[in-house]
């Protein structure tokens, strides 16, 4: 059984619920990032001690919440002793506009990914694109870096996509199925 943690950052729910249905897909454990941007106590030994690491966090002004971006700087330590070299690693995010520059979100894991020596894996779902193509069809946004939701800006997280939650707990369950291959 390979172990996933799931850590991230939400500012008002909506990258929690995603959070959630990635780690329910993946049996994953969360390491939340509170509002001062550090992790609880042990969350450095989950992170340590992972199989795969997935980063979450909502999208502000273009690119992952501070208090994300703390957690990222202060990886560096991890990085100094090469601590996560070769774990598997997604992201997530979540905007309130189907675009909202969510790509630069996932942009920013990906390279503090490949910082760390790790091997990213994508969503690999196919997008729903066609004439009858609904919005809550999976892959509805048509983007395969990782995982994505949006929420209306007036809509609390109680309202979220069914669409966008299951494609975090389909990603998570590919995180899953990949890293433990890899473990072979
Ligand atoms: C400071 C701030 C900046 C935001 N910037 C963006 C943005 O660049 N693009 C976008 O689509 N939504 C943006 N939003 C909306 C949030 O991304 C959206 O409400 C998201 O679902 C919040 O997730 P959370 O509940 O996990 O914090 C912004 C919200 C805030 C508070």
């Amino acid at each position: 059984m390979v172990s996933i943690a799931v850590v991230y950052h939400s500012g008002y729910g909506h990258t929690q619920r995603q959070a959630q249905a990635l780690a329910d897909g993946a049996a994953a454990r969360l390491v939340a990032i509170d509002a001062d941007g550090n992790l609880p106590a042990a969350g450095w030994d989950e992170l340590a001690a992972a199989d795969g690491i997935v980063f979450g966090a909502p999208t502000y002004m273009g690119g992952p919440s501070w208090q994300f971006k703390r957690f990222a700087d202060a990886s560096s330590k991890a990085w100094y002793a090469q601590a996560w070299k070769d774990k598997v690693f997604g992201g997530f995010t979540s905007s309130s506009s189907p675009a909202g520059d969510k790509a630069g979100t996932l942009d920013y894991f990906f390279t503090l990914a490949m910082q760390h020596g790790g091997l990213w894996v994508g969503n690999g779902m196919m997008p729903s694109n066609s004439k009858t193509a609904q919005r809550e069809d999976p892959n509805w946004h048509g983007l395969w870096r990782g995982a994505v939701a949006t929420t209306a800006i007036d809509a609390s997280s109680g309202e979220m996509s069914s669409a966008d939650l299951e494609m975090a707990r389909q990603y998570g369950e590919r995180l899953a199925q990949l890293t433990a291959r890899l473990a072979r």
